[in-house]
């Protein structure tokens, strides 16, 4: 799914009004009666007390269309009119004539703390105050308001963008009034799957509101929502006549003495994911091990002895090496990766330690073949790019850095981000319960063995997210968020292949 900017939004708004020759008024008639027609299926005339806050601009006049269908609904409605600003929009002005033309039950003005009403945990609260027009903090009385109504517990409808958040940049000293559901228009807002914003956010839902399709088929947008759609036009299905060869040969560079589980989280993974067949290169200490664990991974030792690996020399030709899970830090593995980096020809994914010899070394990474994939979490993303001031930076950043080394980003996170030439793929699955140790060594496997398959390196790092992601989901139903642990992401891989599918078979 598309997820439009700020600009690409007001753009959209301006392509539907010319194609369908209305006046902006209309839309947002449109706009607000949709959202109407959303609360109303859910509330079904139950007596319950609406408030609708509404601000001064067009998220305002939505709030103020949704009021006047409600009340001509027979809804108990109390709109207020938070009066950040003396300025009015164009359209708020409209929607509060036709508001006032058509009932008695007229808005309330808030000016400052004195006018703010009680709120009960039992109201509805629709927050209508800033949409994504908001650029700069709000008032701090406005932000007290956001507060009063944080502290009633009451459910929050934010319509559009939970107000106080800008859907742009982070603002200073945010305070956002905290949705239950945010009913957002037409596109998800970047900003609700970067930590900073996204932690505000338990839900979201998309409303279309039916903005025109041309321009909304044809615009080229920097982010796009990477769910089961996506992921399933990306899938190769296997052919009959094919055998172990087709499917690729991975090779996992990973662990050291007390890591060895990296190694076999990986391996497995690369194996579930599909690859043909699995090598793992390890320590000698490891080979018992591995060959105990996971008998269907073949294994290749360095011929030393330590703790740490001290060579990484191999005499195969694998189609792809994931490299770095539980390497550990010793001078002699940075050593041995040097060596190995200067005469690899494979295509590489690196995680893990081997991303924190490169932040050690940066020299290292003018080594790395065009379209590695890098996959490192937050701490290993500011060993290699530095710290950013907020997620918006933190996004720049990765992408001059993929840029100047033609590399793959793959920013893992609640929502891990992939970034490559400029667009971010931002994924849409995964769970808390995924917060445990292994699972990244797990997704390190997954995208190797995807490549092994013949994906090529951007599909297989946002394929391979969104199955990790997916098979994690599918996993907390038999375990729950805290008794998933990394090797269950592994068992339900094929689960969250086949559920790539599930809903066309059922229909059958
Ligand atoms: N395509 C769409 O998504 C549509 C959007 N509409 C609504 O229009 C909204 C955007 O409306 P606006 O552009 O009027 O913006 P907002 O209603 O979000 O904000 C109101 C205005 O306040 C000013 N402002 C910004 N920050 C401020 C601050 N801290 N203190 C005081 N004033 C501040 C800005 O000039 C801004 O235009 C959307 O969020 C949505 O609710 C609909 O009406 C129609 C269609
Ligand atoms: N709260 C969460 N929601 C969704 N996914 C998560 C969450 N926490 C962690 N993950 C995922 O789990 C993985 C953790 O990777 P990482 O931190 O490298 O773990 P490890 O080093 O233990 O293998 C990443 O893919 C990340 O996206
Ligand atoms: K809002």
């Amino acid at each position: 799914m598309k997820i439009l900017s700020k600009e690409q939004i007001y753009a959209a708004d301006k392509a539907t009004e010319q194609a369908e020759h209305i006046p902006s008024f209309n839309l947002m008639e449109r706009a607000g009666g949709y959202a109407y027609h959303y609360l109303h299926q859910r509330l079904q005339n139950q007596p319950v007390n609406i408030k609708i806050f509404c601000g001064t601009g067009n998220n305002g006049g939505d709030g103020l269309v949704i009021a006047r269908n409600l009340i001509e609904n027979g809804y108990s409605v109390v709109t207020y009119i938070v009066n950040y600003s003396e300025s009015r929009s164009t359209d708020f002005l409209n929607a509060l004539s036709v508001l006032k033309n058509s009932t008695k039950n007229w808005p309330q003005l808030i000016k400052s703390e004195n006018d703010f009403p009680e709120i009960q945990p039992e109201d509805l609260i629709v927050d209508c105050i800033f949409g994504i027009g908001l650029n700069r903090p709000a008032d701090s009385w406005v932000q007290k308001l956001f507060n009063h109504i944080n502290e009633s517990r009451a459910y929050v409808l934010a319509i559009d963008v939970p107000s106080g958040m800008a859907i742009d940049q982070l603002l200073k000293d945010e305070v956002v009034l905290k949705p239950t559901v945010v009913l957002t228009f037409q596109t998800p807002k970047l900003v609700f799957f970067l930590p900073q914003g996204g932690k505000h956010i338990n839900s979201w839902e998309v409303l279309d509101i039916g903005l025109d399709r041309n321009y909304l088929n044809s615009v080229e947008t920097k982010a796009q929502l990477i769910g089961k759609a996506e992921a399933k036009q990306m899938y190769k299905p296997r052919s009959k006549f094919s055998h172990k060869g087709t499917y690729g040969h991975s090779l996992i560079i990973a662990g050291s003495y007390g890591k060895m589980g990296a190694a076999i989280l990986s391996g497995k993974a690369a194996l579930s994911s599909g690859s043909g067949l699995v090598t793992a290169y390890t320590t000698r200490q490891g080979m018992p091990i591995m060959q105990s664990a996971a008998p269907e991974i073949m294994v290749v030792t360095d011929r030393h002895n330590g703790d740490f690996l001290e060579e990484i020399k191999f005499d195969l030709q694998p189609d792809v090496i994931g490299i770095g899970p539980g390497l550990g830090m010793a001078k002699t593995t940075q050593d041995a990766l040097k060596n190995f980096l200067k005469q690899n020809e494979s295509q590489l994914v690196l995680d893990a330690d081997a991303l924190n010899m490169l932040s050690e070394n940066n020299d290292l990474l003018e080594l790395l073949p065009q379209f590695s994939v890098l996959t490192p979490h937050p701490k290993e993303l500011e060993r290699l790019i530095g710290s950013w001031s907020d997620d918006f930076e933190k996004l720049k950043k990765a992408e001059a850095f993929s840029d100047k080394y033609k590399c793959i980003l793959v920013l893992k996170d609640a929502h891990t981000i992939v970034v490559f030439e400029g667009k971010y793929y931002v994924n849409n699955t995964g769970n808390p319960g995924m917060a445990t140790g292994g699972s990244g060594d797990v997704l390190t496997g997954i995208i190797t063995g995807l490549i092994a398959q013949q994906y090529d390196p951007l599909s297989a790092s946002i394929f391979g997210v969104y199955l990790h992601g997916r098979a994690g989901d599918i996993a907390i139903n038999h375990t729950g968020y805290e008794g998933l642990t990394a090797g269950m992401i592994v068992e339900f891989l094929g689960q969250a292949y086949l559920d790539l599918f599930a809903q066309e078979s059922e229909k059958k």
